[in-house]
């Protein structure tokens, strides 16, 4: 994997438990819980960096299904995801070069990715590439290891949950709105099979981290979500001066 913008220098200073170079918000949780959307809204609203790391296994799982490769070879994965060059331009994700934000998002995209995500060679080379993401002024990373082997000294760690039946109608009507082929029963067939690959396997599993805060959106809005999660930053002295202040009348009024 190719580090844009990193030099072999920096890249030698990242080992584990590092000093961040920047202020880091870790959200983690399973398929459909909110994450990239959370993350998009409060990196807007701070102004900071956003990592999708899933974007990664997502893209290497579509590399490797195109050249018709086994997915379950972890060596030949880890070759692979060392000789990927991937690239985020705004919301659009470049896969050597190539367009692939659609792509990566389709039904079968997802399931690739938890699969070629339990090899440790992936993981290992993929990490170095996601902790150089760490920039001033900051920046939320969303995933499955963000705040347990990514950043485990991150800022803030919050951890999305929300019933497997309400992950699974998000994503179903996430699908359609994009035009794309969905159907309700195999999605959330497919949304069990992924949590228990995600939860289970060796390398990283999807857990809550040590620290984390743990929000249910099952019955929360996205402003809701994102409402929670600021008033989790406000309250960590490291981030308060990056947050802003609650405004409106109900701010006014405390
Ligand atoms: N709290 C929420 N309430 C309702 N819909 C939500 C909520 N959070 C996210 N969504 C919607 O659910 C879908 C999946 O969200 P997404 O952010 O892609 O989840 P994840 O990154 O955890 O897989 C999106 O269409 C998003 O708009
Ligand atoms: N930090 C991460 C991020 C994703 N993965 C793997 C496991 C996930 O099932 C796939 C796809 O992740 P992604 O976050 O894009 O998937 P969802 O949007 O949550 O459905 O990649 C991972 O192992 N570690």
């Amino acid at each position: 994997m190719s580090v844009p913008g990193q030099s072999g220098d920096q890249r030698g200073k990242q080992g584990a438990g590092q000093t961040l170079g920047a202020p880091v918000i870790a959200i983690d949780g399973p398929s459909g819980s909110g994450k990239g959307t959370i993350a998009e809204c409060l990196a807007r609203r701070l102004g900071w960096h956003v990592l999708d790391s899933g974007a990664l296994y997502r893209c290497l799982g579509l590399a490797a299904h195109r050249r018709a490769l086994d997915l379950d070879d972890g060596a030949a994965m880890g070759r692979l995801a060392a000789e990927l060059a991937i690239r985020f331009d705004g919301d659009r994700v470049l896969l050597n070069d190539e367009d692939v934000s659609d792509a990566i998002r389709t039904a079968e995209a997802g399931p690739r990715a938890s699969r070629v995500a339990v090899h440790a060679p992936v993981r290992g080379a993929l990490l170095s590439w996601q902790r150089a993401a760490a920039r001033r002024p900051g920046l939320i990373a969303d995933g499955r290891d963000m705040g347990s082997t990514v950043f485990p000294d991150a800022t803030l760690k919050i951890y999305l949950d929300a019933s497997p039946e309400e992950r699974a109608r998000r994503r179903y009507k996430q699908l359609k709105e994009k035009g794309m082929d969905a159907n309700l029963p195999a999605l959330t067939r497919e949304l069990r099979e992924r949590d228990a690959l995600d939860r289970n396997r060796e390398q990283s599993p999807l857990t809550i981290a040590d620290g984390a805060v743990v929000i249910d959106t099952t019955a929360l809005s996205i402003d809701d979500v994102v409402a929670a999660v600021l008033a989790e930053a406000r309250s960590v002295p490291a981030l308060a001066a990056a947050v802003p202040p609650k405004t409106g009348l109900v701010a006014a009024l405390h």
